[in-house]
């Protein structure tokens, strides 16, 4: 052989492709990440203007916790002897609902409970029964290491030392949230509050959200908490770079990968935009299962079990994106860093229908000119929206979504139009263009409703020597949930190659 072998060969600097180049690095692998884009992290990225530094995606960090097991971000930097500074957030969300809904998910407990209840007083018991069951799924995986569930060793070396954790998450596997919440719950308005607790990060409602997420989610919140990383969530793509190549990893940038190469139906390596070649003996691709399957490979040849999956799960929408700074004055006195605005329950799964919101200056000022904010709004939104425009009408659709975005916003900050400084209108074709992501999904969703988790696939692919990593594997989107898809597949190629 005479070119350079590396043992793995990671597409995609996203946080699911980082945490497995990571991983694999610190047990000693030979490892080249390739990423198109100029700098990592994909959707957790950042990018700065006018003295600004906005966060690509979600501000809403899960996994920088300092205890337990789940905190996988927490664990990720710490395999490479790296520690982020990171600020708590005491309250999770402010929801600003229909039916005069005004509330706050509190990090302490008992104040979320409190809080709820006192909405829905002759819900007490079905709240209390519907959040401690969620806490039954959190305290179960946070009792046990996370690794590939893919890998029979770990999975009976975890069962003989915790038997009841594993049964009881074997037994939540099938189940969604929905349900569970149905036999304790029966306010239809309280189960619509669930379904948005759900649709926030999961886009789909309860009903169709896997328990194990919610169970996750709605815990975690409580224990581990909504961490922001000190210097904006690149910070977290950043370091995790660091660590890879002190490990003696390596990472290229600007360099797309157009095709994963095979020989006899084996992944042997890949090719660059620009015609260069790298051959690993593993090769794991951070690009969605749609990209990976139709676009890196052949979409004539579409191995059976991806037809299947694309059967079951469908793109989510992308997002409209206002990165907006706005004058101090504009945030009323108290405001907490993350809003949910919806107005009519009928619209909260249309495009445009629930409004996310992040401040993240409220917790690292240093983001932002002195005396000035970041608002980031977003919405989901499809990318059939916005194509076959001229230039001139996309640009004039932007300023008149975006212009609605900010009207409805009002609401919540008086005065946020005259108060603007600064604004960039990200569109399903920006996520696209900037994130390599088919039609610029946020991830895959459930076509209809499914068994939870156990159609979501685990790392290993049809082809010999190819995995998938990120959130079109279990356990789906969020970057906690990648950063354990990063692990387990760290882990089952780990075995593989007898590392
Ligand atoms: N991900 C990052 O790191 C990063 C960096 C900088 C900016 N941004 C985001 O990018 C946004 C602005 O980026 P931009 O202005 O370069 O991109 P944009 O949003 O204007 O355009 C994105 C895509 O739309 C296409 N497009 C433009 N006009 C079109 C038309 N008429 N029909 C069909 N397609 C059309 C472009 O070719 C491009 O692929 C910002 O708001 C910010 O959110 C992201
Ligand atoms: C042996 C026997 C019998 C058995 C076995 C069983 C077992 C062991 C099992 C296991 C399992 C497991 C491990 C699992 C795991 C899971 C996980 C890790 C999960 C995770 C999850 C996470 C999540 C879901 C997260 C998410 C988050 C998100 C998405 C977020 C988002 C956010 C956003 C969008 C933003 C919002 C905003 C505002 C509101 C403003």
């Amino acid at each position: 052989m005479n070119y350079e072998l590396f043992d793995v060969i990671v597409i995609g600097s996203g946080i699911g492709g980082l945490v497995t180049a990571t991983q694999l690095a610190a047990k000693g692998a030979k490892v080249l990440v390739l990423e198109r884009y100029l700098i990592p992290g994909g959707s957790a990225g950042y990018f700065q203007h006018q003295g600004y530094t906005f966060d690509v995606g979600a501000s809403m960090i899960f996994g920088l916790g300092n205890k337990g097991t789940t905190n996988l971000l927490t664990h990720a930097l710490e395999a490479v002897n790296l520690h982020i500074e990171s600020i708590t957030d005491p309250v999770q969300i402010h929801y600003h609902l229909p039916n005069g809904l005004n509330l706050k998910v509190d990090r302490d407990y008992e104040k979320f409970l409190q809080n709820l209840i006192a909405y829905f007083p002759n819900e007490e018991k079905g709240i209390r029964s519907f959040y401690d069951e969620c806490q039954k799924v959190f305290n179960s995986l946070n009792s046990i290491e996370l690794l590939s569930l893919e890998e029979l060793g770990y999975v009976l070396r975890v069962f003989f030392q915790h038997p009841l954790a594993c049964l009881g998450l074997a037994k939540y596997l099938p189940q969604n949230a929905g349900d569970v919440a149905r036999r304790y719950i029966k306010d239809p308005l309280l189960l619509k509050f669930i379904d948005i607790e759900c649709y926030c990060w999961s886009v789909v409602p309860a009903n169709m959200t896997p328990m194990i997420n919610a169970g996750m989610v709605f815990s975690d919140r409580h224990y581990g908490g909504v961490n922001y990383p000190k210097g904006g969530v690149g910070q977290i793509a950043q370091k995790l770079v660091e660590g890879l190549e002190k490990a003696g990893g390596q990472i290229q940038y600007q360099a797309r990968v157009t095709k994963i190469l095979t020989e006899q139906g084996r992944a042997i390596g890949v090719q660059l935009a620009n015609g260069k070649v790298y051959h690993g003996k593993r090769i794991v691709s951070n690009a969605t299962r749609w990209d990976t399957f139709e676009k890196l490979l052949p979409a004539d040849k579409i191995p059976a079990n991806e037809k299947n999956w694309q059967q079951q799960y469908k793109k989510s929408p992308s997002f409209l994106s206002l990165h907006i700074g706005v004058k101090a004055y504009v945030l009323p006195a108290v405001t907490e860093c993350h809003h949910i605005l919806l107005e009519d329950w009928q619209n909260m799964e249309l495009a445009r229908g629930t409004i996310f919101v992040s401040i993240p200056t409220l917790l690292d000022p240093d983001l932002a000119p002195t005396g000035y904010h970041i608002i980031h709004a977003f919405t989901p939104d499809w990318i059939t929206d916005w194509q076959g425009l001229t230039p001139t009408e996309y640009a004039e659709k932007k300023e008149q979504a975006a212009g609605e975005i900010i009207d409805r916003l009002e609401q919540i900050f008086p005065g946020l139009d005259a108060g603007l400084d600064y604004m960039e209108v990200g569109t399903p074709l920006t996520h696209r263009r900037f994130l390599g992501r088919v039609d610029g999904t946020y991830g895959p969703i459930p076509k209809r409703k499914l068994w939870g988790l156990l159609a979501m696939p685990f790392n290993r692919t049809a082809i010999p020597n190819l995995y998938c990593v990120g959130d079109s594997t279990f356990p789906g989107q969020g970057l906690n949930a990648v950063a354990f898809s990063g692990f387990a597949c760290a882990h089952r190629i780990a075995v593989d190659l007898g590392l």
